[in-house]
């Protein structure tokens, strides 16, 4: 969520840039307040007596250039944080890394044309606020924290503070994958090194990297520390932190610190939000929805032997005369009753199941914990499922065989799948329709 920007000073020479970028402005960011004004002197006039979020100057004005403003700004009481963005066609190098070093906050280079600058301001925003996440707050000292809390949560921070590293595991450990609270995550844990009590802000570091084992991506943590000294720097970066805060607490430090804390945690959870969708898509027929063949010959084996699955069913079934209604109803109807098929099988089996298609319309079914009678009662009640589905308004029916590994626990994948698929061939050679064992 980018910060809202109430109030903007425009500070260039000509008149003429002065109205294209508050049209402009008005017209992306209506409710932003424009103040604009031609010279530096006016400009510093403007910043003594009103409160602005964002400054931006062309380089060259008539009294003195936008650097000197920028030092300006840096100087002032009210506006040291301020970030100023220099508008300018002629930057050069030199006079670049001169504005950098006066505190110019970003460049935009006015060649790009007027409209490109909304874009600009409005990327720049995002970068520079975005403070959208939950923080674990661990601190002992009550007047910290409430400084502390205040300043976070005016800037949209979601804060959960406790006093103890202890309280602050145990909120890790609810809130980890598979944790009675796993949706309330944490983004980033911040914390005051020394803390009273049993364990401190090391020992809890110390948890979250080798207990938790949360990568510094996965679980960011900022240190607070009240000693500038190098060593006990070098000792938070050891114990496992991404970053520190020297107290007194400077406010935009802070922001700034936690906003690239957040980025990194926002960067990990997006690319693993890829990584999963891809893993997901390469282990999954896309028309189905079920594992492919390729998840069944890397996994089925571990699954059949896993002692905890035993005895696994396993099952395979084959729509009847499948090529007839290819050639009634078309190929794409044909690919819509796969897609039903495949629906139906995630729907009914148990979750613990692994339905796979095993070929164009035959799918594999390995069930675990099935025992024999079992397997045969499941596989008739979804042969009677799937001869009342219908789909696409198609009437279909299914042959099955299967087998289990209750009598013999040492068989191997490849003995029940041909075990079953020669149970399938007895039932497509009695009639079809049917189940065979
Ligand atoms: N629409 C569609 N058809 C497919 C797909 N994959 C395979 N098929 C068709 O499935 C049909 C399978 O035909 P057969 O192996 O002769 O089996 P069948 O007609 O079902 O006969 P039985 O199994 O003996 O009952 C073929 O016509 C394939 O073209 C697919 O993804 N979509």
């Amino acid at each position: 969520m980018p910060r809202k920007l109430n109030r903007i000073l425009v500070v260039d020479g000509s008149e003429v840039a002065r109205t294209i970028i508050t049209r402009i402005f008005n017209e992306e960011m209506p409710d932003t307040k424009i103040t604009t004004c031609g010279t530096v002197q006016e400009a510093c006039a403007w910043l003594e007596r009103s409160h602005f979020d964002l400054i931006t100057t062309a380089l060259m004005l008539p009294d003195k250039d936008g650097i000197e403003l920028c030092r300006y700004v840096r100087a002032s009481k009210f506006h040291h944080y301020t970030p100023t963005i220099v508008v300018s066609g002629d930057a050069d190098t030199r006079l670049l890394r001169e504005g950098f070093a006066a505190g110019v906050t970003d460049y935009f280079d006015k060649s790009l044309g007027y409209h490109a600058f909304a874009s600009f301001i409005m990327e720049f925003t995002l970068r520079h606020s975005g403070l959208v996440g939950r923080i674990l707050y661990v601190e002992d000292s009550q007047l910290t924290a409430t400084v502390m809390l205040s300043l976070m949560e005016r800037h949209g921070l979601q804060v959960t503070h406790t006093t103890h590293a202890e309280e602050a595991i145990q909120l890790l450990r609810d809130t980890s994958p598979g944790g009675v609270r796993e949706d309330e995550y944490f983004d980033i844990v911040i914390t005051d090194f020394y803390l009273q009590g049993r364990l401190t802000g090391g020992d809890l570091l110390h948890a979250i990297r080798t207990r938790f084992h949360y990568s510094q991506q996965e679980m960011p943590v900022l240190v607070l520390t009240g000693s500038e000294s190098g060593e006990k720097q070098v000792e938070v970066f050891h114990a496992g932190a991404n970053d520190f805060v020297s107290k007194p607490i400077v406010e935009e430090v802070l922001l700034a610190r936690i906003r690239s804390l957040l980025t990194i945690r926002q960067q990990f959870a997006a690319l693993k939000r890829q990584t999963d969708e891809m893993h997901k898509l390469a282990i999954t027929d896309s028309l189905t929805r079920v594992y492919n063949r390729r998840y069944l010959l890397d996994h089925g084996e571990h699954f059949v032997t896993n002692r905890h699955n035993h005895p696994v069913a396993a099952v395979l079934l084959d729509i009847d005369h499948f090529k007839k209604i290819n050639d009634k109803f078309g190929h794409i109807t044909g690919d819509r009753v796969l897609e039903a098929l495949g629906k139906l099988l995630l729907d009914l089996l148990p979750d613990n199941a692994l339905p796979v298609r095993f070929g164009g319309e035959e799918f594999a079914l390995l069930v675990p914990r099935c025992a024999a009678r079992d397997a045969h009662t499941c596989a008739e009640q979804l042969r009677i499922s799937i001869e009342a589905l219908r789909p696409a308004n198609v009437p279909i029916t299914v042959s099955i065989g299967l087998d289990t590994n209750q009598a013999n626990p040492g068989m191997t994948l490849t003995q029940l799948i041909g075990n079953a698929d020669r149970a399938l061939y007895a039932a497509k050679a009695q009639g079809r329709n049917q189940v065979c064992a």
